[in-house]
């Protein structure tokens, strides 16, 4: 047998990296006799803050550039590859995972807020890329098909999570602009011809500065570009604040600030002056002195007021309260600990926070802990109404029920940076009043707007060979599953009434017959799929990045609780495979917990299925067949996990995460013991089949006993090795059963 490329197992951050120092050398173990590799690379945000940094670090604390090694494994048709969940820094973060490495002896440069010279700006635009999120992006050569396997919403059934209950009379609602946002001002085409392209500013003096150059553009790439205008922002978010009040509703702000790297902070950062107005209009001149910069949320200006003397910072704080008090109720993050809404941009993440909140009865927690309705502003109105429908929905209807609803696949055009998610180089704040112009070689202009000073301007772009790739696995999951599929996509919108046209297009190219395919705006689409999900009936969306992103939380934390619980494949274009392990995040609360107590609720599901369909997909493209059997018989461990309730449990001194490793283990081996398609595999594991079953209780018992006490693991984003390797592995008899494999 020739030397198959390896399965790659990333390693990340927060619980997924827990989890994963338990789960990789039970994964090892597994395959190893059946001659597959499973190779870990290490793109964690410490790691890819190494990476960067390397010429800054003595020979032996250099590492290697794993992210930068899969950016190009993803184009090649062996790319097999578990990716799990990463910290998508924010400022803040960033911050902390630099202060944390120095403190542990690497000489990295800090972050220069406001760099002074030519170095300081280099160390800058390096740090930039490591910024929000800068792994998904890069590896994401692909589109996207996540749904909640059968098996997930059996148990569901079977099993209910808590749903809050929705009154008719519930005040929450949505707030988005009707005017002067990037949904109001976007303009569209599709290049007939291959071009590159210049974005160009010019003030009204005529002085034209080049924003981009030398874009490279490919025939029948779609283009847009938007502003949202500062004034219709500031003027929006001021009458939200005062309306919340008038309402007695808690005022919450939702963005996507880690993937919207550069228009999402500055949005966040007028929120925040707007809330906390007097402060800033009284201190303007002392807060920028300090360097105060609340696109870093308001936690930014919090952390430097000791820099202050203390007259002048005693005043602020007053001030603060003031507004606080005057101001409408903020929702809270943690109430105990007095963080709000507005302290971290990457606190709240809109895809993740917004489904919470319809989950918990359209509430928030308030500044004393209690459940409150709430107003959650959304500036753009690009997608805001996807929620607005599902929350009225909700006051209509009342709340899901998740033992009888359908379930909401989605297939989502995501590959080569696709529309908003990959602007970010062509995101502008505008430094004064002009136009901007997108021109193309032979100076025709492409695109227009009339731009005024901090309005924030940007161009996207999706390119026909994903859009293609992506209507074809819209089809191949409509006739897969022969559930009725819908273009989430509004003609009344300039960049979806571009796709409608290439949607049009290329879907007679595949057999449709007998399939129901149809086109509606956001807003139709989730009025039709709700009520077909009321009545226990299936949809697919086919979106686009970011409704991806939004759909893929909101439907499985209503259907099955969480997004963890998602399959999510990526067929990567060039032919390799990205398996996604879920569809959320990082779960910082998740760590949090298991720092105080030794508790892991962190729920690998995501995992198990993500590497089931992975060595499915290497026993075919290397014809290795053992690899088809430890798939089939992982599937089956996992479907026998959700049948017992294995899943780990919120509560400490109850089956963790190691403990419902431990059950898959178990019964994985057994699967394996017991098939007979490969009789070396079934020998291979019927001693640890029956080892683990016989030290079952004696493992479980001390899995449990263990919590209950705080866990030192000597760091947040780059912890200790072997500190973890204890915590997370911390039974002998379950370690010494997996070293006989
Ligand atoms: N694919 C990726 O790489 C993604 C990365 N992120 C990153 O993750 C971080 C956190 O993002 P956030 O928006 O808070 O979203 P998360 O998805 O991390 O968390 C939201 C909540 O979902 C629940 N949850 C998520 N995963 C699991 C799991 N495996 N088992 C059990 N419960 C789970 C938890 O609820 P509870 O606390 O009630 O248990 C958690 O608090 C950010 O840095 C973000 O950028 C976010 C999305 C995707
Ligand atoms: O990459 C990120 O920052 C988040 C990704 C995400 O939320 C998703 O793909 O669902
Ligand atoms: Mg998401």
């Amino acid at each position: 047998m020739s030397k198959s490329a390896p399965i790659i197992y990333t390693k990340t951050d927060e619980a997924p990296a827990l989890a994963t120092a338990s789960f990789l050398p039970i994964v090892q173990a597994f395959t190893k006799s059946s001659g597959i590799t499973i190779e870990p690379k290490d793109i964690s945000l410490a790691a890819r803050i190494l990476a960067a940094f390397s010429d800054f670090l003595r020979e032996d604390q250099k590492v290697v550039d794993a992210l930068a090694e899969l950016a190009i494994l993803v184009n090649k048709p062996e790319a097999n590859i578990i990716k799990l969940p990463n910290v998508s820094a924010s400022i803040p973060q960033l911050k902390a995972a630099i202060e944390e490495l120095q403190s542990k002896g690497y000489a990295l440069p800090n972050y220069p807020d406001e760099p002074q010279n030519d170095e300081e700006k280099s160390i800058k635009s390096r740090y930039e890329k490591i910024k929000g999120s800068a792994v998904n992006p890069v590896l994401r050569e692909g589109n996207s098909d996540r749904r909640a396997p059968k098996a997930v919403k059996n148990y569901a059934k079977r099993n209910p999570h808590s749903m809050g209950a929705w009154s008719s009379s519930s005040k929450t609602h949505v707030a988005t602009m009707s005017h002067g946002d990037f949904f109001h001002n976007e303009k569209s085409v599709t290049l007939p011809e291959a071009t590159s392209i210049k974005i160009i500013h010019t003030d009204n003096q005529g002085k034209t500065t080049a924003l981009k150059e030398n874009l490279d553009l490919l025939k029948g790439e779609i283009i847009d570009a938007t502003v949202m205008s500062k004034k219709a922002l500031i003027e929006f978010l001021e009458e939200q604040v005062i309306d919340a009040k008038e309402k007695g509703v808690l005022f919450s702000l939702h963005m996507k600030a880690t993937m919207m790297k550069v228009s999402d902070p500055i949005i966040f950062g007028h929120a925040v002056r707007v809330f906390f107005k007097n402060v800033f209009e009284k201190h303007a001149a002392v807060l920028d002195k300090i360097g105060v910069d609340v696109n870093n949320g308001f936690g930014n200006l919090l952390s430097q007021l000791d820099e202050l003397p203390e007259a002048t910072r005693k005043e602020i704080e007053a001030d603060i309260e003031t507004d606080l008090k005057n101001g409408p109720a903020l929702a809270m993050v943690n109430s105990d600990k007095g963080i709000t809404n507005l302290n971290v941009p990457s606190d709240v993440i809109i895809d993740a926070s917004m489904p919470a909140m319809i989950r918990t009865s359209g509430q928030m927690w308030n500044a004393d802990g209690k459940q409150q309705d709430t107003k959650a502003v959304i500036p753009d109105s690009s997608y805001a109404g996807i929620y607005e429908a599902t929350i009225n929905f909700c006051k209509e209807n009342g709340a899901f029920d998740p033992t009888t609803m359908g379930t909401v696949p989605n297939v989502g055009l995501m590959a080569q940076k696709a529309e908003e998610y990959g602007s970010h180089d062509k995101t502008f704040e505008i430094k004064s009043d002009g136009k901007v112009q997108v021109i193309d070689t032979n100076g025709n202009v492409l695109l227009e707007h009339n731009v005024e000073q901090g309005d924030i301007w940007r161009m996207c772009q999706a390119k026909d060979a994903p859009i293609q790739n992506w209507i074809k696995l819209a089809v191949d999951r409509a006739k897969a599953t022969q559930i009725p599929t819908v273009f989430w996509l509004d003609k009344n919108r300039a960049h979806d009434a571009e796709l409608i046209k290439k949607v049009n297009q290329y879907l007679p190219n595949h057999d449709t017959s007998g399939l129901e395919i149809k086109i509606l705006s956001p807003e139709e689409a989730t009025l039709y799929t709700l009520k077909r999900l009321k009545n226990g009936e299936d949809t697919i969306s086919v979106s686009g990045n970011v409704l991806r992103d939004y759909l893929t939380d909101l439907f499985p934390i209503l259907e099955v609780g969480t997004s963890a619980k998602m399959l999510s494949i990526v067929p990567l274009m060039n032919g390799g495979g990205l398996f996604e392990t879920g569809a959320g995040g990082s779960a910082p609360k998740h760590v949090q917990q298991f720092l105080e107590e030794n508790h892991l609720r962190w729920d690998s599901l995501g995992e198990f299925l993500a590497l089931a369909v992975s060595l499915d997909y290497y026993g075919n493209v290397n014809n290795n067949e053992k690899a088809k059997i430890l798939a089939e018989t992982l599937d089956d461990a996992t479907d026998k996990l959700l049948e017992t309730s294995k899943n780990p449990s919120r509560k400490v001194g109850e089956l963790d995460n190691r403990g419902s490793q431990f059950y898959l283990t178990l019964y994985w081996a057994e699967a394996l013991a017991s098939q007979t398609k490969d009789t070396e595999l079934q020998h291979h594991f019927k001693p640890v089949a029956e080892d683990l079953k016989s030290n079952e209780s004696e493992i479980i018992n001390h899995l449990n006993e263990i919590q209950g006490v705080p866990v030192n693991i000597d760091g947040y984003y780059a912890p200790k090795e072997s500190l973890i390797t204890e915590a997370m592995r911390p039974d002998k008899i379950f370690n010494d059963i997996l070293s006989q494999l």
